[in-house]
């Protein structure tokens, strides 16, 4: 163990089987709180801190995953401060340690970093600092530094600074080693970073020095991963911990105060501007929040937009990569101050930013990965916080040209999309079933102490729906139409975006589109009467929902072309198609098989309203998008058998029938036509499809009230028994119920 003084084994919290660090009965406690409170401000532990503070003053090698948001820091920072010596710390990112310093230092606490871009000067005066530690020649006046943070690059390429780690730990001034963001050392986590698998050397230069390895993240593969490349011992349960080995920790991955909803995105960039700046002003008028956009280009143009769109009552901020150094210390000082309020941001602002009253999040994401990700900045003070998607089914063409060339991207987004799509089932259990498909992580990691991972939350807007706001249609017809179009096109060498194909699909007889590339490309026609017996009897907004269904179920698939300028991404039939398109219009008819989804109830408003709209009109989708009150309706715990073993029945022609209990689609773009007015339009002639427009003289919404719904009645499904499309499976783990998504 580690040369330093621990006060290891002389607590009480020693049982018969083994430790259990949870215990507050060390004889560290009473200091561990009064520094809490005195440095912290902060009165109780929460999650596991008090059993990793425990190991970590008892000098243990730990590794702990808690929630972003959870706490994690406090568990290194606080015993550090009642541990001799130094403590170093290795982070990835240069912001998240100016933030942790900024903290560190307002609270008394001598913290200081080292890192690529550390002054000349300053860098010399930390290392003095650290030599006089080591050669034990502070004076009276001078102050140990408790905690070195340095990026892995620093540690590294710099061998003076490691040179002077040994001196520390040969004095025993050297307390610990914690590695933030612990998921970088696995190639097999989504963040791998080269330097910090250079931190096997650590465990050889420092054998004595206990290592805390710490992330939100971590599947078991990466915690193998983590534990082999930085020379831990096996993993012991934090609960019941053997006297040797790495403690192990884990915190529930849902956050409670976290409220998620998925709100309609405009059609027009503009308008999704003022939609935002609209939505801050109403709901969240002094609060902090951050809205990350996908280029820095946006970012700024956001910013600019919400102080217009707002009459400059919305204080924003611009972060992303490009930012210079000093304008982004700038940024955090001004935004932890309250003089900038929104920060408008990429994904590099984030990972250790630590503001506590981050009220809301605003994303426009690509991957349920970065949504539940970024949602993280929000609500750390454990106050309740909203994480809003905002999302329109046209986002599967956009984002999904930025994503095609990405790993994985395309079925993270479809994920996203149908995350997105869903109206009825509770966004906490969605996130469950996702992450443990995705990431392997045991579905019981969303468990709370009052909550099973597969009970509804509650709050979310899925559990806070009104019944009357959505409806179950029957689209098997519609579906069917669909496919006829896209396989008339396919067999003419055509293609067709998603916006193109809704249009054509809705149009009064049909219309035309492009067939061949370049010089060689011509028109051709297509008449709907022919094809599939006449126009889509839906909405545009409710066919580009039924769209992304049907692409989701692999009816549809994408094609992604890339030119000169620009990725474009087209729908064509996809492999479940042949099992609906083979039918006749008549026999779909009978009724005895039926696609259905939920689709958003559209509301009209008068136009004059919608022109002169005014603040806190309650029909307003982006209006009333919070709970009156926040109180929780009674928890109704949902059958889990009920629940969960949806399967898609399939009748004995192979059609699958969906369910409306997972495969809903809603629809809630606003300015668009009803299909009556649309049709009175366009009768007499033909126009291509990218010309058509929908604009119409009546606006049509959607309800978006959140109030408390009934759960919905369960219905079984039987299993998918086509390739690639997850089976879900339930067994127990201990107390908890197991979800294991398969695919054949
Ligand atoms: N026991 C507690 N009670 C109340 N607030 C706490 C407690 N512990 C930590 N906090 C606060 O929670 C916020 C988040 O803490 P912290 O930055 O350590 O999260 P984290 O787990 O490191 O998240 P990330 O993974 O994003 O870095 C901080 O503002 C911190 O002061």
């Amino acid at each position: 163990m580690s040369s330093l003084v621990h006060s290891k084994n002389k607590g009480k919290g020693r049982q018969k089987s083994g430790i259990d660090y949870m215990n507050d009965e060390f004889d560290w406690m009473a200091g561990l709180k009064g520094r809490m409170k005195a440095v912290f401000g902060i009165d109780n532990f929460r999650l596991c801190q008090q059993g990793v503070c425990n190991a970590n003053m008892d000098a243990r090698d730990i590794v702990c995953v808690m929630p972003t948001g959870g706490g994690k820091s406090l568990t290194y920072q606080l015993p550090a401060l009642l541990t001799p010596g130094c403590t170093l710390v290795i982070s990835p990112l240069i912001s998240l340690m100016t933030d942790q310093i900024l903290h560190l230092q307002e609270a008394g606490v001598e913290a200081v970093k080292l890192t690529g871009s550390t002054s000349l000067a300053e860098k010399k005066e930390v290392q003095a600092r650290l030599k006089l530690q080591a050669e034990r020649r502070l004076g009276p006046e001078d102050r140990e530094i408790k905690l070195c943070y340095v990026t892995p690059e620093k540690l590294a390429k710099d061998n003076s600074f490691l040179s002077l780690l040994q001196k520390l730990d040969s004095a025993g001034k050297f307390a610990r080693i914690v590695i933030d963001e612990a998921h970088c050392v696995s190639h097999l986590g989504h963040d791998f970073r080269p330097d910090y698998q250079k931190l096997h050397r650590l465990r050889q230069l420092f054998p004595n020095v206990p290592v805390m390895a710490l992330s939100a993240t971590c599947p078991p593969a990466v915690l193998q991963d983590i534990i082999k490349t930085l020379g831990l011992r096996a993993v012991v349960d934090g609960n019941n911990a053997a006297a040797e080995g790495t403690v192990y920790f884990s915190s529930p991955l849902y956050r409670k105060n976290l409220h998620y909803k998925v709100l309609p995105k405009p059609a027009k960039a503009e308008d999704t501007y003022k939609t935002m700046a609209k939505y801050i002003l109403e709901h969240h008028p002094n609060d902090s929040g951050i809205v990350y956009c996908f280029t820095k280009k946006d970012t700024e143009t956001v910013a600019e937009k919400l102080r217009e769109c707002s009459q400059n009552q919305i204080r924003t901020g611009v972060y992303h990569a490009g930012v210079a150094d000093g304008s982004k210390e700038n940024l955090h000082k001004a935004w932890r101050q309250g003089t900038v309020k929104v920060v408008c941001a990429t994904i590099a602002f984030g990972m250790g930013i630590d503001k506590g009253d981050v009220r809301f999040v605003l994303h426009h994401s690509k991957s349920l990965e970065g949504y539940y990700q970024e949602s993280g900045r929000a609500g750390r003070d454990g106050r309740p916080a909203d994480c809003i998607l905002y999302y329109r089914p046209q986002d599967l063409s956009t984002i999904g040209a930025i994503t095609a060339s990405e790993k994985d991207g395309q079925s993270k987004l479809h994920a996203m999309l149908e995350f997105a799509e869903d109206l009825k089932e509770c966004r906490k259990i969605q996130f469950a079933k996702y992450f443990s498909h995705s990431t392997e992580t045991s579905i019981s990691s969303w468990a709370t102490e009052d909550e099973g991972a597969l009970d509804n939350c509650a709050h979310c807007d899925n559990c806070t729906r009104s019944p009357e706001s959505f409806d179950c249609k029957d689209v098997t017809l519609a579906a069917w139409q669909i496919l006829k179009i896209t396989a008339e096109v396919q067999r003419t060498r055509g293609k067709l975006t998603l916006s193109m194909l809704a249009s054509l699909a809705k149009s009064a007889k049909g219309g035309t589109y492009d067939v061949g590339k370049g010089k060689k490309k011509e028109k051709a026609d297509l008449d709907l009467n022919v094809v599939c017996g006449g126009p889509v009897e839906l909405s545009k907004d409710d066919i580009e929902h039924l769209l992304v269904r049907l692409l989701i179920k692999q009816y549809l698939q994408e094609e992604y072309q890339q030119t000169a300028y620009q990725g474009i991404l087209y729908l064509v039939p996809g492999p479940f198609s042949p099992q609906l398109i083979h039918k006749s219009r008549e026999s779909l008819l009978d009724g005895r098989r039926k696609l259905e989804f939920l689709f958003n109830r559209p509301f009209r408003k008068a136009k004059a309203n919608s022109k002169t709209e005014k603040a806190g009109s309650s029909k307003d989708p982006n209006q009333a998008t919070i709970p009156a009150k926040r109180k929780a309706p009674p928890r109704t715990k949902r059958s889990k058998a009920n629940d969960l073993l949806f399967e898609d029945e399939e009748d004995e022609e192979g059609i699958l029938i969906v369910p409306d209990s997972d495969d809903e689609s809603g629809s809630w773009l606003t300015n668009r036509s009803e299909p009556s007015r649309r049709a009175g339009k366009s009768n007499s002639h033909r126009i291509p499809v990218e010309e058509m427009n929908d604009d119409d003289s009546d606006e049509v919404s959607y309800e978006w009230s959140h109030n408390l719904r009934d759960d919905p009645p369960a219905k079984r499904r039987r299993s998918d028994r086509n390739k690639g499309i997850p089976r879900t499976n339930i067994f127990h783990e201990g107390d908890n119920e197991v979800l294991v998504l398969s695919s054949d």
